[in-house]
């Protein structure tokens, strides 16, 4: 039987710094390179056809790279491409993912399927791929496949590419370690000629095995509803990375430090990269390493005399921070595996999740833009339509819903990231917590819609590229037309509607308006929905019990910078008892047996505690997950927090302890 190495292509479809290629092309075994539409990661509901697209737009960019002639890409990188409009058209008219296939192996099934028939006709001598922190379903996934392969004799290499560690007990040392992974040499870049003769695409034969890439409207675990693509996106793939960075450093970055809060001017000043480092087209690595040559270079010519705009410095440097960012909050993910399901500081477990907390109404107008807020709307349409919008205003987003609506964040996740083209697990979920206020360890951020809008956008110019109906009021009112009177609304034929409106369009029901357009009255009052908002989370802050848990968030997840965010609390790794205190402050109706005097640092780092990461080695290891036929794990959701419970005989919540049947 023929000896093979496979290199498992995740969200890591690019020839740059690709450990698991450049192992494949350095051994003399031939290689299979696979992507597996893998049916049980399809399910989650986070997905969105525009990011299957934007997948595929990335496979197409490999195949294509691997099976063509040395060099032939390289020019790329040097073309500046500053109009990035010109670039946000919807990829399929730019690029044909549907050709047929020329060195990737693609199946439409589960990965274990896959291997397993692999190896029975070949035998595979290494599994290579890159370590994913991914949702707790990946992570699942992962484990399983470690397990078959150790089952099978086979070498299951997995290659570091986000600047995260594994098995990290606390934070000490993580700024150390990241700083010496992205000075590490990047792995040399795969080029076609020297590599495509090694790589043989296997028969059909193996299960749901593809010619060609699949469209998302042909992935039946992805609702209908949820399939198509947006109207205009970036288009993804390691061309369209590699030329949005080389045009961000020769030209846009220099605005980046005073452009980024608007979303106006943020549109061209942000690197754009995200969609790229999200789904692997260029690696983290690779930017911060351009980044220091870029500044090596302005630093170079400046010293030679030649006049180097001083907003490059700042710029620069602010956008390294966000490279920083970026693994600081993977890290949690990697660190806590379920910080998708639970609040990271267990006392806020109960908030928004009590009998009649969650407004549909509410959550229908704010995930359509029709909240009657302009701005805010604007900022939910330009995603529908772009999958794309700044930071500020994502985080205002989320403060919007989580506290003027009381809005459940695990309820608004998965529309976000469905929404966002950037979608990155280890990003997306620690930020919602941190937005809504149920870390422990940072500020409460309350934004004010209206504010954010008269500051961000002066003139009104974004919410009027969005919010059409409003597209004839005047600068004065853009922000709030609710001001208007009736002879304003008349100039400008806008009728904005009352609160009694408000409720006949939640009901379904049409506002007759004749010639004029029609724009919601505001569904809540902002300042006192705030503020009703903000004593709810600062009554759980204050508590004490509260305070001694986030002591223990911040020993594992805190960054040792000292921003103004992070509490230096660091209460020297001690244990802390948490019994009576807790419960009060979840209201889970007083069984306070059960949660008795387990330690925090047990519930989060499993019975392991100490030094161990949950992801591996820790108490999550030790757990014995029941999964049901199709390879999916059973969980029961608990109806008083909404924690998605694994143990599935477990009579009461892992989180709250109340009884199952309650
Ligand atoms: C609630 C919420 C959810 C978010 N979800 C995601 C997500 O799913 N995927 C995602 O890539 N970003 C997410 N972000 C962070 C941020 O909004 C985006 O990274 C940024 O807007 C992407 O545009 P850019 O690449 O032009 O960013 P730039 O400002 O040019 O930053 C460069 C890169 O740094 C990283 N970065 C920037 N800001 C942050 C931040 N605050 N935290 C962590 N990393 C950061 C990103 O990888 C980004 O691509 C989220 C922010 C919030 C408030």
């Amino acid at each position: 039987m023929i000896n093979v190495n496979v290199v498992w292509i995740k969200r890591d479809a690019r020839t740059h710094d690709h450990g698991p290629l450049r192992y494949a092309a350095e051994n003399p075994e031939q290689c299979i390179v696979l992507y597996v539409y893998e049916k049980d990661q399809l399910l989650q509901p986070s997905l969105h056809g525009s990011h299957v697209s934007c997948v595929n737009e990335g496979l197409t960019d490999l195949d294509s790279r691997l099976s063509v002639a040395t060099g032939s890409h390289v020019s790329c990188v040097n073309e500046d491409l500053i109009d990035l409009d010109s670039r946000l058209s919807v990829a399929t008219s730019l690029v044909d993912c549907y050709q047929p296939l020329r060195t990737l192996t693609v199946c439409y099934s589960t990965i274990l399927q896959v291997l397993t028939m692999i190896h029975t006709k070949f035998s595979i001598k290494a599994l290579l791929a890159h370590e994913e922190t991914g949702h707790y379903s990946s992570y699942q996934r992962d484990r399983r496949v470690r397990a078959w392969c150790k089952q099978s004799g086979i070498k299951m290499m997995e290659f570091e590419q986000s600047g995260v560690t594994r098995r990290l007990g606390d934070r000490d040392d993580f700024s150390k370690l990241l700083n010496a992974f992205m000075a590490k040499p990047q792995h040399p870049p795969i080029l076609g000629d020297s590599f495509k003769d090694k790589i043989i695409r296997v028969g059909l034969g193996l299960p749901g095995q593809c010619e060609s890439l699949l469209c998302p409207t042909s992935l039946t675990e992805i609702p209908a509803e949820n399939s198509g693509d947006r109207e205009s996106r970036q288009v993804g793939g390691e061309t369209e990375a590699l030329r949005t960075l080389s045009g961000f450093l020769e030209s846009r970055g220099k605005n980046y430090s005073r452009g980024i809060s608007s979303p106006n001017s943020s549109w061209d000043s942000c690197s754009r990269l995200s969609i790229f480092l999200a789904w692997g087209h260029i690696s983290v690595r690779y930017v911060v390493q351009a980044v220091r040559r870029r500044q090596a270079e302005l630093k170079a010519l400046k010293s030679r005399g030649v006049h180097i705009d001083e907003c490059w410095g700042r710029s620069l440097s602010a956008f390294q921070s966000r490279l920083h960012w970026r693994s600081h909050f993977m890290q949690k993910l990697e660190s806590e595996p379920l910080l998708e399901k639970k609040d990271l500081c267990p006392s806020y477990q109960h908030l928004r999740r009590g009998t009649g907390d969650f407004n549909a109404d509410f959550y229908e107008a704010w995930k359509l833009g029709r909240t009657g807020f302009p701005f805010l709307d604007a900022c939910i349409r330009c995603l529908i339509k772009h999958g794309w919008l700044n930071f500020r205003m994502r985080a205002m987003v989320v403060s919007f819903a989580t506290y003027n609506l009381w809005l459940d964040w695990k309820k608004i996740a998965p529309h976000l990231a469905r929404l966002f083209l950037d979608f990155e697990p280890g990003i997306h979920y620690p930020q919602l917590q941190m937005q809504s206020g149920t870390t422990g360890i940072n500020a409460m951020r309350v934004y004010n819609v209206t504010k954010q809008g008269k500051d961000q956008d002066p003139r009104g110019e974004f919410v009027r590229k969005f919010v059409l109906e409003l597209r004839s009021v005047k600068d004065e009112f853009i922000h709030e037309p609710w001001k208007m009177t009736k002879k304003d609304m008349a100039r400008c034929k806008v009728q904005v509607g009352t609160p009694d409106e408000a409720r006949t369009l939640f009901g379904g029901g049409v506002v007759e308006t004749g010639d004029y357009e029609y724009y919601p009255g505001p569904i809540v009052n902002e300042k006192e929905s705030a503020k009703a908002a903000k004593d709810k989370v600062a009554a759980v802050r204050n508590m004490t019990s509260t305070k001694r848990e986030a002591e223990v968030v911040f020993e594992k997840h805190g960054s040792r910078k000292g921003t103004s965010d992070y509490r230096k609390t660091k209460g020297g790794g001690k244990k802390v008892k948490v019994g009576v205190e807790v419960r009060a402050a979840g209201a889970a109706g007083g069984e306070e047996k059960a949660m008795g005097q387990k330690s925090i640092i047990d519930m989060f780092a499993g019975k392991g505690g100490g030094k161990k990461n949950a992801r591996e080695g820790g108490g999550e290891e030790a757990v014995e997950l029941e999964v049901d036929n199709e390879g999916g794990i059973k969980t029961w959701t608990c109806t008083t927090c909404t924690f998605e419970n694994t143990k599935v005989h477990a009579p009461v919540c892992e989180v709250c302890c109340c009884s199952r049947a309650s």
